[in-house]
Parts: C-alpha cells; sequence; structure tokens
C-alpha cells in the first residue's frame, strides 16, 4: 500500500530526535545553577535529564548539584530556568542533519505532520518557527498542553485527534522510553532514532525500527507500511 495512504500522520518528538537540543539546554540550567551558587553539570549528564520535561530537569540538576530543591520552590525555579532557555536565540545548526529537507519531503508526499514533546507547547512552537519549520506543522503538543506527559499516551491522542486520525493511521518517532511507551499505549507503530538521549541501549527501548539517521525515516515508513 501506498505509505502516505498507510500512515497519513507522522508525529514527532522534539529533543534528541529532530534538535540537538542538549547544549543549548545545558547552558541556560548551568546559568540557573551558577545563579543559586551551585556548580555546573556537563552536557554528559544534562543530556541524561532531558525528556521528561522542565520540572523534572531542573529538580534532577539540583538533586545532582547539592540539596534537592524543597518542593515548593521547583515551580519558580523552572519558570526562571524556562526563562533563560527561551531566551537563547535558535541556532538552525541544532538540527540535525537531513530533519528540514526529510521533513518537507514527507509532507510534501502528503503525510500531515505533528509534535508531541515534553517541553512547553509555546517555547516548541516559538523553536519550529525560528527553525522554519512552523509552516509544515499540523498540530504541536507540549508538556503542558493536556494533563499528563509522555509516556502517557494522552498528548500523543491530542495531536492524532488534530490529525484527524487513529491509531492504525499514525507512527511515532523518538528518541527515548517516554516515545516508545506514549505510542504503545496509543497503539501506534514507533520509529527510533539512535542518536538522541535515550538513556538506554536503543535496540532495547523495543521500537518497530530503529534509525540511524533521519533521513532514513522515508525508507523506514516503506518497510512498516
Ligand atoms: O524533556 C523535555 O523537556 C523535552 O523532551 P522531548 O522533546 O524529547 O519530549
Ligand atoms: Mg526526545
Amino acid at each position: 500500500m501506498n505509505v502516505t495512504m498507510r500512515f497519513p500522520a507522522l508525529i514527532f518528538d522534539f529533543d534528541g530526535t529532530l534538535i540537538d537540543s542538549a547544549p543549548d539546554i545545558a547552558l541556560a540550567l548551568n546559568r540557573l545553577l551558577a545563579g543559586q551558587g551551585r556548580p555546573e553539570l556537563p552536557l554528559a549528564a544534562v543530556k541524561a535529564m532531558i525528556g521528561d520535561g522542565a520540572a523534572r530537569l531542573v529538580d534532577q540538576a539540583f538533586t545532582a548539584t547539592g540539596p534537592s530543591l524543597p518542593a515548593e520552590a521547583l515551580p519558580s525555579m523552572t519558570e526562571r530556568y524556562l526563562a533563560l532557555y527561551g531566551a537563547l536565540p535558535a541556532d538552525p545548526a541544532c538540527l540535525y542533519p537531513g530533519v528540514t529537507e526529510t521533513l518537507a519531503a514527507l509532507r510534501h508526499a502528503g503525510h500531515r505532520l505533528g509534535l508531541c514533546t515534553n517541553k512547553p507547547a509555546g517555547i516548541s512552537r516559538d523553536l519550529l518557527a525560528e527553525l522554519g519549520l512552523a509552516a509544515l506543522f499540523d498540530a504541536v503538543a507540549g508538556g503542558d498542553t493536556v494533563a499528563q506527559r509522555k509516556p502517557h499516551p494522552a498528548p500523543l491522542r491530542w495531536v492524532m485527534d488534530r490529525l484527524g486520525v487513529g491509531p492504525d493511521g499514525a507512527v511515532m518517532v523518538g528518541d527515548n522510553a517516554n516515545d516508545v511507551a506514549a505510542a504503545r499505549g496509543a497503539g501506534v507503530p514507533v520509529v527510533a532514532v539512535s542518536y538522541g538521549y535515550p538513556r538506554m541501549s536503543v535496540a532495547d527501548l523495543g521500537a518497530d525500527a530503529v534509525i540511524d539517521r533521519f533521513a532514513d525515516l522515508p525508507a523506514a515508513l516503506a518497510r512498516l507500511a
């Protein structure tokens, strides 16, 4: 069957899948930590903290650099982090190789594209716009769009509703266990990229396909169809 008809909707994770956001996330996080008299975290440590949303990131960063943050201080510290991160100019170099061309080609082939990230939706939309990708996406769910975030399937289902597809019409593409779990929960196939921030062996994520380069996605979709 034609791949576009088989999978009318393609839904993507953001950090570690479309963009190598860890350097900017580390920069903002380390500015926050420095302001609180905490030591900086190396990039590798920050990469292992990405994927569960901004509040979990800030929480883990404090626990890794000294006394844990009291629960009541977390919301304001997360706001402060997001202000620092949101103020950084988006660098087109953060896009993984082949992302813009491949997304444009998939869209041209007739797929509808959605984003399902644990980043806040507003920052995600701003980033898509700054990177020249906004017009390619018909729906964007962030970690704050519905009550739950990945690994819960609710935000993925929210995107699927907006794209007008059920579980048999979508594919999820992501880089960590949260993406695979959300896809499984929603009943959609999942492609894992091997170059992101998986926090475990990519082979153990349990994805239906693994790709080493984003440009390999169309071929992987054809095999899944
Ligand atoms: O943890 C985050 O803020 C975002 O991560 P994601 O785009 O990989 O879901
Ligand atoms: Mg990710």
